[in-house]
């Protein structure tokens, strides 16, 4: 069996994952690239692999008519919008993912933005290195109201985590758990109260056909002043350019974004003083990296050896 490794890094963290193809008489391809791989890339790279161990790269038409033999993509993470399910169906190429490895790194990173932002450490960073001694006054985030989009995984994760700063929750899911609900005295609302009424406002849900542009002008201007909004979720869910309009005319406090339309980001909120940018680092963890290899690796393995996936996605939900 031939594996085709685009995700980027791979087994940087740990040997494991490589290791376990290798010992399982596989023969693995890696991306040759040492960066994310372009979709083009890709389609040239990909050959008669029988297997592609994808990360958040688009795997398009062209990808899949490049790839004779494909029969199984294996995801390390958890986002699916990359992947086109209907010419997979057609094709017959199964789908698989790692839905819980990520969540408490991006759980973590989002807790870490929100701290930031809220105390500007890291436009106080930048200020001592410029020799600037600006003794700002941060907010505290204690007794804050906290607006999640999407309480799933990782959207749970994040209440878990935020439930000590004594923060009340108001929350908008399309498919509301009520009993988690329960536990953390979260409000479940509509999409405008939770814009209208929170001071941190976190994006935890998946980039669909319906949630892109989730997040507009439209929406920003019904947004509290002081609000400071957070996408860890994927680009395209918040309007970048509505975003930096936004921020430069201060109609927001700020804004955390670890992901973009177009990866690597170099667009214009890096002109911004009021926003933390990261690169798409959610999930960059030690523990979580080498976990979500591991398990999208020994899918492929099950898969190989003509036993059941663990978490086989069946369309695109
Ligand atoms: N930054 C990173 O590195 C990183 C890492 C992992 C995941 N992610 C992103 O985070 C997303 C969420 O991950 P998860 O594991 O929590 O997923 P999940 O499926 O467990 O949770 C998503 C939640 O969003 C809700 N939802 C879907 N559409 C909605 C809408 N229009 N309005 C309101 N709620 C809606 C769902 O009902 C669900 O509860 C992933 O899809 C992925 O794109 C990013
Ligand atoms: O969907 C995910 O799990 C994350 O966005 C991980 O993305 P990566 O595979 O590019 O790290």
């Amino acid at each position: 069996m031939k594996v085709f490794v685009s995700t980027h890094p791979f087994s940087s963290t740990s040997q494991t994952p490589l290791e376990l193809l290798k010992s399982n008489e596989i023969d693995v391809i890696l991306n040759s690239h040492e960066r994310k791989i372009t979709t083009r890339e890709l389609a040239s790279d990909i050959g008669n692999s029988d297997v592609l161990i994808a990360g958040t790269e688009r795997i398009t038409e062209e990808v899949i008519k490049n790839a004779p033999n494909l029969k199984l993509i294996s995801r390390v993470g958890v986002g699916l919008d990359g992947v086109n399910f209907e010419l997979c169906n057609k094709y017959g190429i199964k789908v698989t993912y790692t839905p819980d490895a990520p969540t408490m790194a991006v759980a973590e990173l989002c807790v870490g933005i929100i701290l930031d932002l809220s105390r500007k450490i890291s436009y106080t960073d930048r200020n001592v290195r410029k020799g600037v001694w600006d003794r700002y006054m941060g907010n505290l985030l204690y007794g804050k109201t906290v607006g999640i989009f999407g309480m799933g995984r990782i959207g749970k994760s994040l209440v878990h985590l935020l439930s000590s700063f004594n923060v009340k929750f108001l929350v908008n899911d399309i498919t509301p758990d009520f009993s988690f609900g329960r536990l953390y005295n979260i409000e479940f609302v509509s999409k405008n109260d939770v814009l209208e009424k929170s001071d941190i406002i976190s994006i935890n849900i998946p980039l669909k056909k319906d949630t892109y542009d989730f997040i507009t002008l439209n929406e920003i201007k019904k947004m509290r002043s002081n609000a400071i909004l957070i996408n860890t979720a994927r680009g395209g869910i918040v309007n970048e350019s509505d975003l930096y309009e936004a921020l430069k005319n201060s109609m927001i406090s700020g804004a955390g974004i670890d992901v973009f339309e177009e990866e690597p980001y170099k667009g214009k909120l890096t002109e911004l003083g009021n926003c933390v940018l990261t690169c798409h680092v959610g999930a960059s963890t030690i523990n979580s990296r080498t976990e979500m290899e591991t398990q999208a690796v020994e899918e492929v393995i099950r898969f190989k050896n003509e036993r059941p996936l663990k978490n086989e996605v069946f369309a695109n939900e």
